[in-house]
């Protein structure tokens, strides 16, 4: 292995404290080979399809790079930032992270924030917090729900570009936080708002997680677990139970059995049970991204109503919202305890 040297990394002579927030990733364009490129990145990462290399392959690099670019692409032209020529999950992202650096700026906390697919990429962010003098580094995958299919592969991207450094800073985790109070209030908050702007009240509010393959699961990630926790919680808090806010499950990728009920087939039977005006929240996403803007705010949308539903009202996820950044800085305070002095708000 070569050691790569930062500059101002040998010998680390700074003390500061940093923040990594991570994301999924997203392409750097709509084009069919920045989807490619951003396909194939993500769809390599072992931890995402499991299936032996030897046969996912031929697959990846045949059929399903080939035709899935287009579908996929068209899908972000719909939802792209025209005006930044970006996604909206990396404008959030970097928004979050404004928002957080201006809230720990007293106590001189770096933040910055990278993409496990894509760009700017995690080990980018890394070396700039280095570069900034930090010799301790939070890295905190912005995942509510445990998956090693996202919290586990964004802290190794990390890892992996910390191997390869002959001074290693430092580092600490953020845990998942499923039902964390600051998490679970700002839903509510968010939730509450929105509805506060419709005219009449939904019949129901939809809770749609991404899914995950069953097989995944059977083998021991415990994300259907957290999802639970998270909406028990979000029941509690907004006064709805498992009638009035199901539990349902989107983004099936692929021919496998994936975690269930299904959102597309739950939503599109609705109408037939005289439900025709409901909500969708989508918990696990911190950030719209093409899976809630495109995948539930048009294709699931347009199923609805040609089922015979008349209003489908997406609730949006937390983005900037100010309630968004008080729960980034309660949780990464929390874990940033005898690091910082400063005290962790109240939750
Ligand atoms: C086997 C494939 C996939 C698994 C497992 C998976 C898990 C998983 N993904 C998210 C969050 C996001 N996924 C997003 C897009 C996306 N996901 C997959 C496949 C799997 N995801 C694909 C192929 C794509 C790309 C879009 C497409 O071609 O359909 C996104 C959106 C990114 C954006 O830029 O908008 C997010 C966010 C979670 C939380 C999760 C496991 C629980
Ligand atoms: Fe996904
Ligand atoms: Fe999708």
């Amino acid at each position: 292995m070569t050691f790569i040297t930062i500059r101002r990394d040998a010998p680390i002579q700074t003390s500061r404290v940093g923040v990594l927030l991570s994301n999924l990733g997203t392409p750097d364009g709509t084009g069919y080979s920045a989807i490619r490129r951003y396909l194939g990145e993500f769809l390599s990462d072992r931890r995402i399809i499991e299936a032996n290399p030897l046969v996912w392959k031929p697959i990846l690099n045949g059929v399903v790079l080939t035709f899935r670019p287009r579908k996929t692409g068209a899908a972000y032209q719909r939802i792209w930032r025209t005006d930044r020529d970006e996604s909206p999950l990396r404008t959030y992202t970097r928004e979050q992270a404004d928002g957080l650096a201006a809230r720990l700026a007293p106590e001189g906390v770096a933040v910055a924030w990278g993409m496990r697919y894509g760009t700017p990429s995690v080990a980018d962010a890394l070396h700039d917090l280095i570069r900034q003098g930090c010799d301790r580094i939070l890295l905190a995958p912005l995942y509510p729900q445990y998956s090693a299919t996202t919290t586990a592969t964004a802290n190794d991207q990390v890892f992996r570009a910390l191997m390869r450094l002959r001074n290693q800073p430092a580092t600490r985790t953020l845990p998942p936080f499923p039902d964390h109070p600051a998490y679970i209030a700002a839903l509510a908050a968010c939730m509450r708002e929105h509805l506060a702007t419709l005219g009449t009240p939904p019949q129901k509010i939809v809770a749609s997680f991404h899914g995950l393959p069953r097989e995944y699961v059977e083998k021991g990630d415990h994300y259907p677990l957290d999802c639970e926790r998270t909406i028990a919680a979000l029941r509690r808090a907004t006064g709805h139970d498992a009638d009035t806010m199901p539990l349902t499950y989107q983004s099936r990728f692929g021919p496998a059995k994936w975690l269930e009920p299904y959102t597309a087939p739950y939503i599109e039977a609705l109408p037939a049970q005289g439900i025709t005006r409901i909500a969708v929240i989508m918990p696990g996403f911190v950030s719209d991204c093409i899976e809630t803007l495109d995948e539930i705010g048009n294709e699931v949308r347009d199923g609805f109503l040609k089922a015979g539903g008349e209003e489908l009202t997406l609730i949006p996820c937390l983005n900037d919202a100010p309630v968004a950044i008080d729960m980034l800085e309660t949780l990464v305070r929390n874990e940033l305890r005898g690091w910082i002095d400063t005290p962790s708000p109240a939750a």
